[in-house]
């Protein structure tokens, strides 16, 4: 036998870190994340031939994540991420490459007596955003940033005909539905444009990844609300499009978003006409759509 591939680490690191404004120490911001890393490298023997003198310790993988939490500023996921790539590479000289993916999860400042307050947050939603580096010695990345586990519903403004029929199609064309999802987004940077991953972190200072963010959360919602949707497929790619032209040092866009149906309840052996009205949530079985766009 041969071993033909091996990564290993620690997934499921957690930490919520406070960020004081050093101007007044009572504004807070504060980061809960999720994060994991792997390595790879010359591991093989600890494979092969029970000898574990190469491993770093999945252990060691997770203290270094929160010493380098603790030290270096975690703000945003992308610096951070570019941070933990450098470390674990320039650290140990068998490891060769590391995949490193980091969730945020929400908290939400409130207001207070029409107020922002200074330190108390709400969860307002699961929904993640999120980052993964591929790095390896020779200096290439792969870089990513998304949303996730974003649900959204809207009521109408959503159609679907003009589809193909056959002896299996028993779908009713719609010019009015019910359309709900869970945003799936992943948007790829243009590593020859952004260069090395110092250059990442200091994009991150200058706030590159925040504002991509932003504008790709509020094209999702904003298109999502406003277009008289054909489709899934139209309006996701309206959505790659959209952010593409907006974030000029993103590669390509992806959607991954599954179609949580709402079927309309027949109510006529009660003589009830149910004019989109009452529906029956039925996500499963749910449709599923993806894409990826790039530029011409
Ligand atoms: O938006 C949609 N895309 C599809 O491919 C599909 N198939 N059934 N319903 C659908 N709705």
């Amino acid at each position: 036998a041969i071993l033909q591939s091996s990564t290993y680490g620690k997934d499921n690191v957690k930490f919520l870190k406070v960020k004081k404004d050093p101007l007044n120490p009572k504004v807070h911001e504060v980061m809960e994340a999720t994060v994991k890393v792997l390595l790879v490298g010359d591991f093989d023997v600890a494979y092969t031939k029970a000898d574990n003198a190469p491993i770093v310790p999945t252990d060691t993988v997770k203290n270094t994540i929160l010493v380098e939490a603790k030290k270096f500023d975690v703000f945003p996921i992308e610096g951070f991420v570019a941070h933990l790539g450098l470390h674990f590479i320039n650290k140990y000289s068998h490891v060769s490459g590391v995949d490193i993916e980091i969730f945020q999860h929400r908290w939400t400042k409130y207001p207070v007596n029409g107020k922002i307050h200074d330190h108390s947050f709400l969860k307002d939603g699961e929904e993640l955003r999120t980052a993964s580096l591929k790095y390896k010695r020779s200096g290439e990345f792969v870089l990513k940033s998304g949303i996730k586990d974003l649900t959204v519903l809207k009521s109408t403004g959503s159609m679907f005909y003009g589809f193909n029929q056959c002896d299996y199609t028993t779908l009713k064309p719609t010019t009015d539905r019910i359309l709900s999802t869970d945003v799936d987004s992943v948007w790829e940077w243009d590593s020859k444009k952004l260069g090395s991953l110092q250059n990442v972190i200091s994009q991150a200072r200058a706030g590159l990844f925040d504002s991509a963010y932003k504008s790709a959360r509020e094209t999702t919602l904003s298109l999502f609300a406003l277009e008289n949707s054909a489709s899934v497929q139209a309006t996701m790619y309206n959505m790659c499009e959209e952010i593409l032209r907006l974030v000029p040092l993103v590669s390509t866009v992806s959607y991954s978003l599954p179609n949580k149906h709402y079927f309309l309840i027949d109510l006529s052996w009660k003589g009830l006409e149910n004019d989109n009205e009452l529906f029956y949530p039925s996500p499963h079985p749910n449709g599923l759509i993806k894409c990826t766009v790039g530029r011409e």
